[in-house]
């Protein structure tokens, strides 16, 4: 959506060094926002991203499987700069009762995790991604992790609906970009943060360390979120002093196949599944920020 940062910039990177052409999207899309949240305001710096764009090279250290010239640098082939009314032709309102026109919806899948904040997120999100993968039909297409049900959501669509392009597999979840000074997932709403909210944003992910390390020492989804809301809590009360709000909206263990959440008493050798994802959306001031880690083998996690 615009407002690239190195996350972003890291898949441009990626889809270079696997692929000859490099073709990718900058759409901020209305129907994935709700009527309430940010879309008049979300950041548009269209300029500087195609700057930051024409900046990305990857230069092939020797011939290739396909016998590619030494020395050969890629960069980005395109970037497709769709219209509201070139992705939305029958036209488009963000309130879902009055929408008119095709719209994909992952049913069962859709209202958990983020789903739960953000019910009509997925469906924006489905049908804008099919639009995309239709215009584009890509080999590979590369999403980031920071997202990951809707990486992982999208996979199955592209199975469900036997999208010619990208195969299920060819849909890749790639790890989510940090700021290292305190691992704040990078995000493009980061940007709405005030400098004192800044400061204080690194508590989410560090809660989600806590909770982590609580549940690869075998402790229960009970004590592993309780581990994290103690910092959560910890940090909202230090913050409250500094006159910086902060709200936690969840932090919970799910099942990564099935995006529900584990029982309270599940441990990691009775999760039963292949990959449990630990996430949560803190709000910072305005601000909503979201995480995960992905604990366990998410490339056994079948769509
Ligand atoms: N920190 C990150 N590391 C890796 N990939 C990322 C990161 N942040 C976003 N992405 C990925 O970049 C793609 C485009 O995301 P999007 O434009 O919504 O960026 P964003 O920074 O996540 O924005 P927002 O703040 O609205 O969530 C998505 O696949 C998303 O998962
Ligand atoms: C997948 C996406 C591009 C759809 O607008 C968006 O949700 C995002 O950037 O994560
Ligand atoms: N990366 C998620 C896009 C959104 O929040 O709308």
């Amino acid at each position: 959506m615009g407002a690239l940062h190195d996350g972003h910039l890291s898949l441009v990177r990626r889809s270079l060094a696997e692929n000859d052409l490099t073709v990718l999207s900058i759409f901020v899309n209305p129907a994935q926002f709700a009527p309430h949240e940010d879309l008049a305001t979300y950041p548009r710096t269209l300029p500087r991203d195609l700057e930051l764009l024409a900046q990305q090279t990857f230069s092939l250290s020797g011939a290739d499987a396909q016998g590619q010239v030494q020395g050969q640098v890629r960069t980005p082939s395109a970037v497709f700069l769709p219209s509201v009314h070139d992705m939305y032709p029958t036209g488009i309102v963000q309130d879902v009762a009055q929408q008119k026109g095709t719209f994909v919806e992952v049913k069962g899948y859709s209202h958990q995790m983020e789903g739960q904040s953000r019910p009509t997120f997925f469906r924006g999100v489905a049908t804008v991604v099919t639009k995309l993968f239709n215009a584009v039909q890509p080999t590979n297409a590369y999403f980031g992790q920071k997202d990951i049900q809707q990486g992982l959501l999208l996979r199955r669509m592209c199975r469900d609906l036997l999208l010619p392009n990208p195969a299920p597999e060819r849909l890749h979840i790639c790890p989510t970009a940090r700021d290292p000074s305190d691992g704040l997932a990078l995000s493009s709403r980061n940007a709405y943060m005030s400098e004192k909210e800044r400061g204080v944003a690194g508590t989410l992910y560090k809660a989600l360390q806590a909770a982590e390390s609580a549940w690869t020492s075998g402790k229960t989804k009970t004590e592993c979120v309780a581990s994290a809301l103690d910092i959560i809590s910890t940090a909202t009360a230090r913050a409250v002093d500094e006159g910086i709000e902060m709200k936690l909206e969840y932090v919970e263990l799910n099942d990564s196949e099935t995006f529900e959440v584990l029982d309270s008493a599940s441990k990691k050798d009775t999760a039963g599944c292949e990959a449990v994802i630990l996430s949560g959306a803190l709000r910072v001031g305005k601000t909503r920020l979201i995480d995960n880690i992905v604990i366990g083998d998410l490339n056994r996690t079948v769509p």
